[in-house]
């Protein structure tokens, strides 16, 4: 194993994973903190440790992170990634400061960079400000976000009120300058970079540039020039990372809890097309209206085999996501709505559905942790961010895409199925 990754959600993992897979390594995803990576150790150049960790307690957060980088370490990796949400997620407690300090710590190293730039998909990094597409985070519809809303879009002062390291710019035109320049800004002073990238070349000179840090952090793009950097030190063979899977027949179901703008419109598009809908309330989970076996009899009623999956959802404009929140609990409002997701993924797959696409990372955490599967093959890409994966231990296989909230086009959940029939 040459890197050992640490993603604080499922989605964001699986996304680094397809970026390490399509740069031509050997990548498994693990769910949650690993006792031991002995099986796959040697299968793999990369591995990925998917937590759920991005909303819990800082202390949390870090003890996960912590174990996670002590197997991977134990495992042989000689280079360790903490990969968070292109978005920068989090809140003035963290998680992204506290985890970066003590995974920089526990490596005993004082430097680090922080880089979410992933212009595919619209984000990009400049003067230190996060923008999404045209936008500043802050602007963006990021600013609603049901659990880590994003109001500060100058990243060294939200991740310098996470941390007691210094956290400073490089700004772009350093990047665009040599790769020796970089390294050396990137090691001239104890800290955390912010280091400004607007273009996929930028990524790969950080890449370059970071070639020798005992720990990255960013976005997943910013991995995109490490398989580069690991064949120019001779670690890594010209082998390709396979994207290719046994597809099993199968019925599926579409679960979104992802409240963000885009999962929305792929919810119009849905509805457009004519998918099967049954829209979560978590008022009226929270009372009881709403049950498990009610759920499952609509799914089990529109599912068949080639057809198109029944979607359920939770998805709500911000107007109203705040006021569940406001009558449950931000926190409560989530867990409701993600505690039922995972038990009609569990009694699905239990009466035999093996596909399921997941819109939202903490969505897609609940999901999958009902599934009881721990490692994840790296399938194809359906869109930038987004593989279809396949649970390599679980009962019997199941095919799953975990969309990241804001990832996909408008026809992600149409063009997900396609590929599959
Ligand atoms: N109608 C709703 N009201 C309040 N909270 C909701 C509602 N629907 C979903 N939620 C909660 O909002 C949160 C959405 O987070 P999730 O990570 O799944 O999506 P996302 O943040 O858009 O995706 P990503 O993290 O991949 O960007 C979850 O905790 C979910 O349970
Ligand atoms: O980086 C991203 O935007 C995604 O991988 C993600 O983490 C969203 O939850």
């Amino acid at each position: 194993m040459i890197l050992g990754a640490i993603a604080d959600d499922l989605t964001g993992a699986t996304d680094l994973s397809l970026i390490l897979s399509r740069s031509g390594m050997r990548v498994v995803q693990v769910i949650g903190v690993p006792n031991s990576l002995d099986a796959i150790a040697d299968k793999a150049d990369a591995v990925v440790v998917a937590l759920k960790s991005r909303t819990n307690p800082a202390e949390e957060a870090v003890a996960m992170s912590v174990a996670a980088a002590t197997a991977l370490q134990e495992a042989g990796a000689k280079q360790l990634f903490f990969k968070y949400c292109s978005t920068f997620d989090s809140t003035d407690e963290g998680n992204i400061g506290p985890v970066a300090e003590a995974l920089m710590d526990h490596l005993g190293t004082d430097v680090s960079i922080a880089c979410p730039s992933f212009p595919e998909n619209g984000r990009t990094v400049y003067k230190g400000h996060l923008f999404v597409f045209d936008q500043l985070v802050s602007d963006s519809p990021m600013k609603d976000h049901p659990l880590t809303p994003m109001r500060d879009p100058d990243l060294v002062s939200v991740l310098g009120r996470q941390t007691k390291i210094p956290v400073r710019l490089i700004a772009h035109d350093i990047v665009r300058g040599t790769t020796e320049g970089l390294a050396a800004a990137i090691s001239a002073a104890p800290g955390i970079s912010i280091v400004d990238a607007i273009s996929d070349d930028d990524l790969r000179k950080i890449g370059h540039a970071a070639a020798d840090l005992a720990l990255i952090t960013g976005g997943s793009a910013v991995a995109m020039g490490l398989a580069e950097v690991y064949r120019e030190k001779g670690w890594l063979e010209p082998s390709s990372g396979s994207d290719t899977l046994d597809l099993p027949e199968g019925k599926g179901v579409i679960l979104a809890g992802s409240c963000s703008q885009m999962t929305r419109k792929q919810i119009e598009k849905a509805r457009l097309t004519g998918v099967p809908m049954m829209q979560l309330d978590p008022l009226r989970i929270a009372n009881g209206e709403t049950k498990t076996e009610d759920i499952v009899a609509f799914v089990e009623s529109n599912a068949a085999t080639g057809r198109l999956p029944p979607l359920v959802y939770s998805s709500a404009d911000p107007s109203v996501v705040a006021a569940a929140q406001q009558a449950l609990g931000r926190q409560r409002a989530g867990e409701i709505v993600e505690n039922l997701m995972s038990a009609v993924a569990a009694a699905l797959v239990a009466r035999g559905f093996n596909r399921i696409i997941s819109a939202g990372g903490e969505t897609s955490g609940a999901v999958v942790a009902a599934l009881g599967a721990s490692t994840l093959a790296i399938g194809p890409e359906i869109d930038p961010g987004v593989p279809w994966v396949m649970t390599l231990d679980a009962d019997r296989p199941m095919l799953l895409a975990l969309k990241s909230g804001n990832f996909g086009s408008e026809d992600f959940f149409l063009k997900a199925w396609s590929m599959l029939s």
